[in-house]
């Protein structure tokens, strides 16, 4: 395939620069967009032109065929046999320019929209994490994937659809008028009422179908809330009113389809009659030009071909204005990802080659961008390296956000993070979270097989290493069950295995990246005993030698962490051993009281 990168043209950002240059502009972004193919345009423009040459070339042949035998000229015979073979020749020649047309359409315009896709999906990895927690993903996928498609379909209408339709009515014209001012201006008077006529009823039955549409898919939704209702229904004997209820929308439905229907029929058959009326009454005006000597007979039919297309190509240009209103909308919501500035800078930042994994908070406070509300006030808190710390306190404490400032997800707003004595705001947080792994309280996992997940991003894993890692996660009994081992197809977001199962394939995810700092969200499902037996074996293992943040749920978790940390009122109330904390009687004695 030829579908390669514009030379010397850095893609992905110059779409981004286009955005900025042309910002508020639409139709110079979409041009923009296209830089590096104008060439394929202009190609595809040449090319359409050939192809459709028969579409205006043919009415003007038949009024001559027509012409030539009315006339009863000696040469008619050759003048027929000479216009067949051009005729043909177009014809045949539509085969291959249509071809050549649709290649150089389809590479400009493909090309520009995986370009985009891919400025997209390489800015949604670039954006803060609070962004991506604060938008919907389903808006973000269907940025990608929709807005795109709609700003291609812009483009084709833009710079083709248009342009078809433009050469269509022009050429129509033009050959009216070289023939017959009458009738250029007869064409002028009557086409926009004509195409207005059309385009109203197109609109009205486009409405009636959209509220159709609206009432099937409320129709759907209630049948699958029905569907999965049955089990309640069923267990309260209400099936009769459930199917009394249903039957009531169904009708609801028949109703609104037959209404329809009719409108449907009703308003098709009048814009029918409408357009085939104009048609009548271009018919009589020229038979009447005819008559009186003023146009040739054949070219009744040449006029009736042309006025039919300059009536279809108004109503299609007008008919256009919806979809290029949805294309311009689409334009300016992919600028709204690309222009965004709420992205990490780690240009020009310290980067590091190792981690010791020392951490301080001194005097850290923070609120979230949304709320002037402190989460975190006045922290401080000094973990060693090779530390376990546990954080525990009330849901909405702060125990979670303290994890984010330790990835860098967020920064301090007040106060200092430091690393290693480095502040965690002037890093380069990629090199830094290199040697830094999460384990998340819901285990994240992709369709894939088990060895897939556990070496995410991680290349050349010698087997011995995958064996020891799967060994100190207790995976080993999990792999050896089942058929296919590490290969084994997990299923979508890991579907096909259990809570405890997915966690320690995280944890073998951290272990083989051998961190020297991990953060770890403990899930806060239930286990049963076996199952927290295991992760708690997997866990040592990996918290072994490793600076390591625990938000803890687990009593075992707790009595195992070097030191515990009590978060209340976004600071650190109580600090110490298990033991230490116990001998307190304070805060931990009354949460351990509590869920003891
Ligand atoms: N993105 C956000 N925007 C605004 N407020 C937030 C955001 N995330 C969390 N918060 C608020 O910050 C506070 C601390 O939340 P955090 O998740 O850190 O608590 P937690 O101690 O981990 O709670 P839990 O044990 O229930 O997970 C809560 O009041 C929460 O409502």
């Amino acid at each position: 395939m030829n579908l390669h990168a514009p030379k010397g043209i850095d893609v992905e950002n110059w779409f981004i620069e286009c955005y900025r240059k042309y910002k508020g502009h639409p139709m110079w972004i979409l041009l923009g967009l296209y830089k590096g193919n104008y060439n394929k345009f202009f190609m595809a423009v040449v090319f359409f032109f050939i192809k459709h040459c028969p579409v205006w070339v043919l009415p003007i042949i038949t009024a001559n065929i027509i012409n030539d035998i009315t006339s009863g000229a000696p040469d008619a015979y050759q003048h027929i046999f000479i216009e067949a073979i051009i005729m043909v020749v177009l014809i045949a020649l539509n085969i291959p320019t249509n071809y050549m047309y649709t290649r150089y359409k389809s590479l400009a315009t493909r090309y520009a929209e995986t370009g985009l896709r891919k400025a997209l999906v390489r800015k949604l990895q670039q954006l803060s994490i609070s962004y991506h927690k604060e938008t919907q993903s389903g808006r973000l996928q269907s940025k990608i994937m929709r807005d795109v498609e709609a700003v291609e379909t812009l483009s084709t209408q833009m710079f083709l659809s248009i342009l078809n339709i433009a050469l269509n009515i022009i050429i129509a014209l033009a050959v009216t008028i070289s023939k017959s001012m009458v009738v250029f201006v007869f064409f002028l008077l009557t086409t926009p009422i004509a195409a207005l006529t059309m385009v109203f009823f197109r609109n009205v039955m486009r409405r009636r179908n959209t509220e159709f549409r609206k009432e099937m898919e409320e129709t759907s939704a209630k049948v699958m809330e029905m569907v999965e209702l049955i089990p309640v229904t069923r267990a309260h004997a209400l099936e009769e009113e459930e199917v009394h209820k249903m039957s009531g929308q169904l009708f609801a439905v028949a109703e609104k389809g037959y209404k329809l229907d009719i409108i449907q029929s009703l308003f098709g058959s009048v814009g029918w009659a409408i357009f085939q009326v104009f048609q009548v009454v271009c018919l009589a005006f020229t038979g009447v030009l005819a008559l009186r000597a003023a146009i040739q007979p054949g070219d009744i039919t040449l006029y009736q071909s042309y006025f039919s297309t300059i009536v279809s190509q108004v109503s299609s240009l007008m008919s256009l204005i919806p979809t290029i209103a949805k294309g311009i909308e689409s334009v300016n919501s992919i600028g709204e990802v690309l222009l965004e500035e709420d992205v990490e800078h780690n240009e020009g930042k310290k980067k590091l080659a190792g981690v010791h994994g020392d951490f301080c908070f001194e005097n850290v406070k923070f609120h979230y961008n949304n709320t002037d509300k402190n989460v975190l006030n006045d922290l401080n808190l000094t973990v060693h390296q090779g530390e376990t710390i546990a954080l525990v306190g009330e849901s909405g404490a702060g125990k979670s956000t303290i994890l984010n400032l330790v990835i860098g997800f967020n920064f301090a707003t007040d106060g200092k993070v430091l690393v290693d004595g480095e502040d965690i705001s002037r890093i380069d947080l990629r090199s830094y979270r290199k040697h830094l792994a999460v384990v998340p309280q819901t285990s994240i996992l992709f369709s894939g097989t088990i060895r897939d997940n556990i070496t995410y991003g991680i290349e050349n894993v010698s087997e011995e290493q995958l064996q020891e890692v799967v060994k100190a996660a207790n995976l080993t009994d999990l792999i050896e069950s089942l058929p296919k081992g590490l290969d084994t197809m997990v299923g979508e977001h890991g579907g096909k295995l259990s809570g405890g199962q997915r966690q320690r394939i995280s944890i073998a995810r951290a272990l083989i990246r051998n961190p020297q700092v991990i953060v770890l969200d403990e899930a806060t499902s239930a286990l049963d005993s076996i199952s927290e037996k295991l992760i708690q074996e997997a866990l040592n293992n990996l918290t072994k030698g490793r600076t390591t943040f625990i938000v803890a749920h687990r009593l075992s978790t707790i009595r195992d962490a070097d030191k515990i940390a009590v978060i209340a009122d976004g600071h650190c109330v109580e600090y110490g051993t298990f033991e230490e904390l116990m001998a307190l009687k304070g805060e931990f004695y009354q949460m351990k009281s509590i869920q003891s």
